[in-house]
């Protein structure tokens, strides 16, 4: 008798839930898959990772421009036309990240990256200064060499065979950005792969298999599997790995008797390690940055600052080994700029005089966006372009296909650089780093990066295709599952 009592309350307790949920779904004035009871939608989502960009591309073929899907009972809404992103990116007030976001919680803590409100905006204002171009230059020679240490890496297996990039590359953007911002040497790139690489990695997909699989989602579910003990391991080194690079730049900053950014008028806009200086040496309201909040924006920052722009890299030489014609324009144009000697490092100067490589940059970062989904939560009810979104829902702007939209762009598969040569129709169809007030400190960064990386590949080989297709997946950033490959010729 009270096993039919419970049975006819637990199914009560299903059937309001799920009714309840309909009533919210029906809230959201955008189209998408009926919700079931408990599930919502979150079986649809149980495939395999490299799927994923590909099923809610064929959502939003089903469903339109913006759709809805419930994991469990959380509403997401997915959109696909700057129409909806740039309400969202624009906002002054909605700039809180999404659910996804708390998941990277236990690596990033609240860095710049995760954070929101009072301590976001604090932290922006502060480390925006550590961007400036001023500071930037500084970091050429760190980039130019560690670039020529992977050159000669590349040129020992430019043999005819597949090489698959990404390892490689991600050492020599690891040195790139502890050399820089951090302040501090490691040489990774003298091995053959790193611990804190292969971490990042292991992060990135638990992250992502969390984001993707609702069902992994609650802690209380996630802390009983395997995945949690990997997911240790992998924070441990991460973690130890920062609190390294913290540990020998507060040494140094010791060791020249220098504690706070008054007493050393080097530091500052002309500095060269002003990032994780400022975070050592700063004061917010009359006190230093604590531990703990330093090691969440070092994690954060060596994180965007690696990843980022390996993807970029290693997607842009795969685009190029489809396309010699476009690596012969890079290459006329880089013997323009350096006149007889091709053998020397660029200057800041003539970085920016490489124009036509910018054009092929943007075009590649539109069809391979580095990160090709964000997510933002509405913090309250609202309309976003038309759409009428409730408090709590979260939505993911995929950028990936915004930029392969055939509204937008003419051909959108096809690589064509000349598009970006007149300005386009909005800033919002192109959001590789993101738009408005939350947009990627980094960029400038980055950009300087890729443009020595690609520039010194082109003038030292010829790019060819590798006859393997990447498996494209979001793991927070674009990555390949069976690696990004191309072959290389050196050309003398
Ligand atoms: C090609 C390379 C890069 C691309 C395509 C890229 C793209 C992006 C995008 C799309 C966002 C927005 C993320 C979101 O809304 O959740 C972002 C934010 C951010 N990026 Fe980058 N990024 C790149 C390189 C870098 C580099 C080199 C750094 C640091 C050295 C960096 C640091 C950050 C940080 C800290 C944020 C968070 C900013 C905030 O919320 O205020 N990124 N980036």
């Amino acid at each position: 008798m009270i096993v039919i009592f419970l049975s006819v309350v637990l199914v009560l307790i299903i059937l309001v839930n799920w009714f309840k949920l309909i009533n919210e779904s029906n809230k959201i004035s955008a189209r998408g898959p009926f919700p079931l009871p408990i599930l919502g939608n979150a079986h649809l989502f149980m495939v395999d990772a490299s799927e994923f960009l590909n099923l809610i591309y064929k959502f939003s073929i089903k469903y339109g421009d913006a759709f809805r899907v419930h994991f469990f009972s959380r509403p997401h809404v997915i959109v696909n036309h700057p129409k909806y992103a740039e309400p969202i990116l624009s906002s002054n007030e909605l700039l809180t990240k999404g659910q996804s976001y708390r998941f990277l919680d236990s690596w990033l803590g609240q860095g710049l990256l995760t954070s929101t409100g009072n301590r976001w905006r604090t932290h922006r204002k502060f480390l925006t200064p550590a961007f400036h171009f001023n500071i930037l230059q500084n970091f050429l020679p760190a980039f130019c060499k560690n670039q020529r240490i992977l050159t000669e890496k590349l040129r020992k297996r430019a043999d005819g065979k597949p090489i698959n990039l990404f390892p490689l590359v991600a050492l020599a953007a690891l040195d790139n950005v502890i050399e820089s911002i951090m302040g501090v040497s490691l040489d990774v790139q003298k091995n053959e792969e790193s611990d804190y690489v292969q971490s990042t990695d292991m992060m990135a997909n638990i992250v992502s298999s969390r984001v993707q699989i609702p069902f992994l989602a609650p802690n209380m579910v996630f802390n009983m599997l395997p995945l949690k003990k990997q997911q240790d391991k992998a924070l441990e080194i991460l973690h130890g790995q920062t609190r390294k690079v913290i540990q020998m730049r507060r040494d140094e900053l010791n060791k020249a008797n220098i504690t706070s950014l008054a007493t050393h008028s080097d530091i500052g806009i002309k500095n060269k390690y002003a990032f994780l200086d400022l975070l050592l040496l700063s004061e917010i309201n009359g006190e230093k940055i604590d531990e703990e909040s330093v090691r969440e924006e070092v994690d954060t920052f060596m994180f965007e600052g690696h990843d980022t722009t390996t993807s970029g890299i290693v997607y842009t030489l795969f685009v190029l080994s489809k396309h010699r014609d476009v690596q012969e324009k890079i290459y006329e144009e880089l013997k323009t700029i350096y006149g007889d000697n091709m053998d020397r490092d660029p200057t800041y100067q003539e970085l920016q005089q490489m124009k036509y490589l910018e054009l092929v940059l943007k075009e590649s970062m539109r069809l391979y966006p580095p990160v090709p989904l964000i997510e933002r939560l509405m913090v309250k009810d609202c309309d976003v372009g038309g759409l009428k979104l409730v408090k709590g829902t979260s939505v993911l702007i995929n950028i990936l296909q915004i930029q392969r939209h055939p509204e937008l762009y003419e051909n959108p598969l096809e690589l064509r650089p000349e598009r970006f040569e007149v300005p386009l129709s909005s800033p919002f169809n192109w959001i590789a780093f993101s738009a408005g007030p939350r947009n990627c400190i980094g960029q400038k960064f980055a950009m300087m990066e890729l443009k020595i990386a690609i520039s010194e590949i082109v003038k030292n080989f010829i790019i060819l295709p590798s006859g393997i297709e990447p498996k494209s997946t979001a793991v927070l950033v674009l990555k390949s599952q069976n690696g990004v490959h191309v072959k290389l010729r050196p050309r003398n």
